[in-house]
């Protein structure tokens, strides 16, 4: 058993979609699996039911998931069904919180500007992406097309030819606050349910000329794949590592100094066609989290269940810890060598990408996070 849950419809069948937990290649129908009442609080086609439940609830079905000896009748092969998005996805805000990360994109995009922007030490910048285009791992990603300019300052629209990845984190929001009520640093864990792997696909083209003064809309808004699987923070008690030293000291609704260690010791992989090409440190993120919720919400916005957040891209220090391509090619200047004595600095047609993770455990093992696939093709004319 690992604690996993997701969505899924047996292949052939009728019976429709319903919340799973994976074994190994396989499998529980986890409300056929329980008791009736708590079988209760996991109905439904996915995790929507079990999100709102809030903390108690969560606990008592990790709890009784751990000690569960399924049957052979509740348990399905993965190759005999479907995996479905995990839950509903109401709003997704993706932040960028990796300080390497953005220290990277300023000395690429802007250089002869300062790496951060100014106020980059003093809050979690994000956006507000598309709830909707958020799409199951497994989907296959759409080219996409759009307007950029090119190296002669033409404007021309096309497929995008500077298709890349970003590697990130997502938290999976249950509990659902008050319009007019921010969420305090010490209430992550009330209203955050657990967390999946996320790659925020982007067209640097489209991005780079769309993008000032608003932020990234269309470069970004045509996919972002979640994995099948949420990990409940349950699963994650021996991952919480301190996060980097703060400079300056965050104003007080950001400042975590005192509070339990608010960083996640994940440790990412990034494989492009089955190359590993990067393995991206979630420890080193400058915000955590809990900042992250706390200044989504500090002017009031409310939460809603299924709402998503995700870390933004993950980079560490190192070349070989860099999560998007535009990072390891340093914007196509240095292509990424793959074991067939290919290369790549943006993605191609046909190209697969998967991002897996580890996190520790009490015991000094690793638990694995569920997978997040996908693969690029052609757009349509
Ligand atoms: O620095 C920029 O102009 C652009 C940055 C990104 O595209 C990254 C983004 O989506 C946020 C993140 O994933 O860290
Ligand atoms: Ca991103
Ligand atoms: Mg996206």
């Amino acid at each position: 058993m690992t604690h996993l849950y997701g969505a899924f419809e047996p292949r052939g069948s009728d019976g429709g979609s319903r919340v799973g937990v994976r074994y190994g290649d396989r499998v529980l129908d986890l409300a056929a699996a329980l008791d009736p009442e708590l079988a209760a609080q996991v109905a439904g086609p996915n995790l929507d039911h079990l999100l709102a439940g809030g903390p108690a609830v969560w606990q008592q079905v990790f709890d009784a998931v751990g000690v569960l000896e399924p049957a052979d009748e509740h348990l399905h092969d993965l190759a005999d069904v479907r995996l479905l998005m995990p839950f509903t996805v109401a709003d997704y805000v993706d932040f960028y919180s990796s300080e390497h990360h953005a220290r990277n994109l300023g000395r690429i995009l802007r250089p002869g500007q300062p790496e951060l922007p100014p106020n980059w030490r003093h809050l979690p910048v994000g956006y507000h992406g598309r709830a909707g285009t958020v799409v199951v791992s497994g989907t296959d990603v759409v080219r996409p097309s759009g307007q950029r300019r090119t190296a002669e300052s033409e404007v021309v629209f096309g497929p995008t030819t500077r298709l890349d990845i970003e590697a990130e984190v997502g938290y999976v929001v249950g509990v659902p606050s008050r319009l007019g009520s921010p969420v305090p640093l010490g209430a992550f864990a009330d209203h955050v349910f657990g967390v999946c792997l996320v790659n925020d696909w982007s067209a640097r083209d489209i991005q780079g000329w769309e993008y000032q003064p608003l932020g990234p809309f269309l470069g970004k808004s045509f996919a972002t794949s979640v994995a099948a699987w949420v990990t409940p923070l349950a699963a994650l008690d021996a991952a919480w590592v301190a996060p980097p030293p703060r400079d300056p000291q965050p104003l007080p609704y950001l400042d975590d100094a005192g509070t339990a260690p608010a960083g996640l010791d994940l440790r990412l992989e990034v494989r492009l066609n089955d190359n590993l090409v990067s393995v991206p440190p979630f420890a080193q993120m400058y915000w955590t989290g809990a900042q992250q919720l706390a200044h989504m919400t500090v002017n009031g916005a409310s939460l809603r269940t299924g709402d998503l957040f995700a870390s933004g891209t993950v980079s560490g220090p190192e070349p070989g810890e860099r999560g998007s391509f535009i990072e390891l090619s340093w914007n196509g200047a240095e292509p990424v060598e793959l074991a067939d004595g290919q290369e790549r600095t943006f993605l191609e047609d046909g190209d697969e990408v998967v991002i897996t993770a580890t996190a520790p455990t009490a015991d000094g093992g690793t638990i694995e996070l569920g997978e997040v696939r996908g693969r690029v093709v052609a757009g349509r004319d």
